[in-house]
């Protein structure tokens, strides 16, 4: 059993509200392993940084994903940190994987980190700056097609990826 495909990308690039709907229109089920993740855990994802740490929610997610991977046949999205683990990335290979690719500023404002308070802002979408360009490799490492999802609605990416499916 295998997903008919996997969603990477960035925070905010949309694995989870593109993954859904496009679970829907395929008629398959959606798994989200940061779902996975908390049930497991039996509480939110930021519960689980700041009380048992980042390493403690990577050791969950990694878990995760090795289930996921073998038991689910429907889309399946992951986090945006996935893939900087290199087994889970050896585990994507032989997968049907879609990047669904963002930039910064979309990203930033999906997210909740718009410009209107720089002040405020400017450390978390400095992060988010950086995470993005240490994972892109990364993400375009696991994928086999990449949508981008820049200044497009949730229902048009959700046809691109589809149409992406149909080309790997
Ligand atoms: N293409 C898009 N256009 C506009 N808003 C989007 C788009 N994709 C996702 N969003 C919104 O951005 C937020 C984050 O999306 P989400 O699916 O949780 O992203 P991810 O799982 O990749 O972090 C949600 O509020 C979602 O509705
Ligand atoms: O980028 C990351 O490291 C993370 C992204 C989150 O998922 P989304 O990409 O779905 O927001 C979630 O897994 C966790 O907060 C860590
Ligand atoms: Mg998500």
């Amino acid at each position: 059993m295998s997903p008919r495909v996997v969603l990477v990308g960035a925070p905010g690039a949309g694995k989870s509200s593109v993954g859904r709907q496009l679970a829907d229109r395929l008629g398959v089920t959606f798994r989200d392993t940061d779902t996975d993740v908390e049930r497991t855990a039996g509480k939110p994802i930021t519960d689980i940084f700041v009380e048992d740490g980042e390493p403690a929610f990577r050791s969950l997610e990694r878990a995760a994903i090795t289930a996921a991977l073998r038991e689910h046949d429907g889309v399946l999205a992951l986090g945006g940190g996935a893939v900087t683990n290199p087994e889970t990335r050896a585990e994507l290979a032989g997968h049907r994987v879609v990047f669904l690719d963002v930039g910064l500023a979309d990203a930033a404002a999906r997210v909740g980190l718009n410009r209107d308070r720089p002040l405020l802002l400017e450390s978390p979408r400095a992060q988010l700056k950086k995470l993005m360009d240490a994972r892109r490799p990364l993400y375009q490492e696991v994928a086999s097609a990449t949508v981008v999802t820049t200044g497009r609605g949730i229902e048009e990416v959700v046809q691109d990826v589809e149409d992406a499916m149909g080309h790997v």
